[in-house]
């Protein structure tokens, strides 16, 4: 068993490179007083000799060398898949630099002038990142055997099980979907910033959640905000904290969600609704690595990573003057975009399950069987809403369900618009079961909508059975758009009170009021 890293008391090693002379010794220096050991280098080559003699713990790299590039000794380190962090040094305006550094896989950047309370604070985070103790390191062909797959053993490699639990809530094993996934496990163990892009509902947060917990930061804190639902007034409060009594009514010290996040990850979702004046404020505290609290003097420190997310095109958001695009850059140094639902339909029986799996637990029920028909159905749905939408009418679902089988309340939905019905229709049980990868591809790419005809659907087998699943359907939907009040419903429906009570009881329908409307206590009839 391997013995984690941070028992093992030595000093943390490490290597610094500039050819300034002047700015070597005030950086070794500087190192050496927060007790680390300290090698110094002036050059690529030179560099390159300390690196093949010893490992360090991070090593910190001026961009500009005689002999070449600081990027080109953070790719070697890459390459040869080394342990040490690396922070880049870079010129004051160049953050096409910083965010190039970032990619090739850098953990941090500094811009010159390197303000030394930064460099400690950035040094110190490389360090406590190398030296976070690996909880568990799945090697690639054990991973196999498991039929683990390789984002989770990246992930396992990382931080161990919490990287893996996050993953695995990410539920969806299409080709699209394990690629967010790679990519979630490969960027979590830098600084970088990432932005995560996507329709509404199809997940961000969850991808966001992933990224903080295949992290060294995972034991830090997480700290989602929704930036659209801020009044604009109290953004920089709440952002950055504020002082006891520096506005009507604040009582006490208030930290704001900088400083709730210090070790962590602050997650900013719907970035793209932050006014311009907020998105000034911001820019700056993730440039200078520090905030302001409304009514103080001094700046502080954060260590936090930004991870934001948005459903807009932010591209045409900096076009149209709404969005800084010094901001965007700042923001966006690694993408990751999640996949509309309509894109993965063949991860919808995995999803079905996982999501009813919760909702039964949440509830305390047994989970409810889902059928092949259920599961035909949901196929034929648009879901524009995404996995949301999705789990709301299983949601639905379940409190309406009469205890046999589950039944949808799909009504107004436009079938045709995502796969073809005849294909859908030629499905077998088997084919739409959980956890069968083996749909045909065709099956889940939409026909363009300018070419699609969809087949009429096959004739039904049994009228009678068929027309009370039509009208049983359309009665839930009523009775739920009404809030289960059957007056209301029989009304939008043309009928008379007298008339649903029958129906809803010759259906066998449930409602949380009773179960014919006769014993019903509550105040809707
Ligand atoms: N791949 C998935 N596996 C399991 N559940 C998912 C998945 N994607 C989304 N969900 C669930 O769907 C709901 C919406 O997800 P989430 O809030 O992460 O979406 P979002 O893209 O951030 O939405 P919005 O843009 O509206 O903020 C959540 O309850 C989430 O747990």
């Amino acid at each position: 068993m391997s013995t984690p890293l941070s028992s093992v008391p030595r000093p943390a090693q490490i290597l610094v490179i500039d050819d300034e002379p002047d700015l070597r010794t005030l950086y070794e220096l500087t190192l050496l007083r927060e007790g680390y050991r300290v090698e110094a280098a002036g050059s690529v080559s030179e560099a390159w000799q300390h690196l093949e003699a010893t490992r360090f713990d991070a090593v910190i790299t001026d961009m500009r060398l005689p002999d070449g590039q600081g990027m080109e000794i953070i790719h070697r380190i890459q390459k040869n898949q080394r342990s040490e962090r690396c922070v880049v040094m870079t010129a004051y305006g160049s953050a096409e630099n910083a965010v190039e550094a970032l990619k090739a896989g850098a953990f941090d950047y500094l811009t010159k002038p390197v303000d030394l309370k930064q460099f400690r604070a950035v040094v110190a985070s490389a360090v406590q990142a190398t030296r976070a103790p690996v909880v568990q390191v799945i090697k690639p062909e054990k991973a196999a055997a498991a039929s683990i797959t390789s984002e989770r053993a990246e992930a396992a490699s990382v931080t161990g099980s919490s990287g893996i639990a996050a993953l695995d809530r990410l539920v969806g094993e299409s080709d699209p979907m394990r690629l967010v996934k790679s990519r979630i496990a490969k960027v979590a163990r830098g600084m970088a910033p990432v932005l995560v892009r996507g329709e509404s509902g199809t997940g961000k947060e969850l991808v966001a959640r992933a990224v903080h917990a295949c992290s060294q930061r995972s034991d830090g804190p997480f700290v989602a905000v929704n930036c659209g639902a801020i009044p604009e007034n109290l953004l920089e409060a709440e952002f950055f904290g504020a002082k006891k009594g520096s506005y009507t009514g604040s009582s006490q010290d208030r930290d704001g969600y900088f400083q709730a996040a210090r070790s962590g990850t602050l997650f900013l979702d719907e970035i793209g609704d932050l006014p311009l004046a907020m998105q000034s404020k911001l820019l700056r505290a993730i440039q200078e690595r520090s905030v302001r609290s409304i009514g103080s003097t001094q700046e502080e420190a954060v260590d936090v990573r930004i991870v934001s997310a948005t459903h807009k095109d932010l591209h045409a958001e900096v076009q149209a003057g709404r969005f800084r695009q010094d901001l965007f850059y700042r923001l966006n140094v690694i993408e990751i975009a999640v996949p509309a639902l309509r894109d993965r339909r063949e991860d919808l029986p995995a999803l079905c399950a996982a999501l009813l799996a919760r909702i039964a637990q949440d509830g305390g029920l047994p989970v409810p069987h889902l059928s092949a028909e259920l599961l035909r159905r949901l196929a034929l749905h648009p879901l524009d809403g995404n996995v949301r939408e999705l789990e709301n009418l299983l949601h639905r679902a379940v409190a309406l369900n009469d205890g046999d089988e589950l039944h949808l309340d799909l009504m107004g939905g436009n079938v045709a618009t995502t796969m073809a019905a005849a294909d859908v229709a030629s499905m077998t049980p088997a084919q739409l079961a959980p956890g069968n990868d083996a749909v045909p591809p065709a099956m889940v790419v939409p026909a363009p909508v300018a070419e699609f005809k969809p087949a009429p659907p096959p004739l039904p087998s049994d009228l009678q059975a068929y027309l009370d699943q039509q009208e049983r359907e359309i009665l839930v939907r009523a009775l739920h758009e009404s809030g289960f009040n059957r007056t209301a419903a029989a009304a939008r429906l043309g009928m008379s009170l007298r008339q649903i009570r029958y129906r809803i009881a010759r259906l066998g329908i449930t409602t949380p009021n009773g179960d014919d409307g006769a014993s019903s206590s509550h105040v809707d009839d």
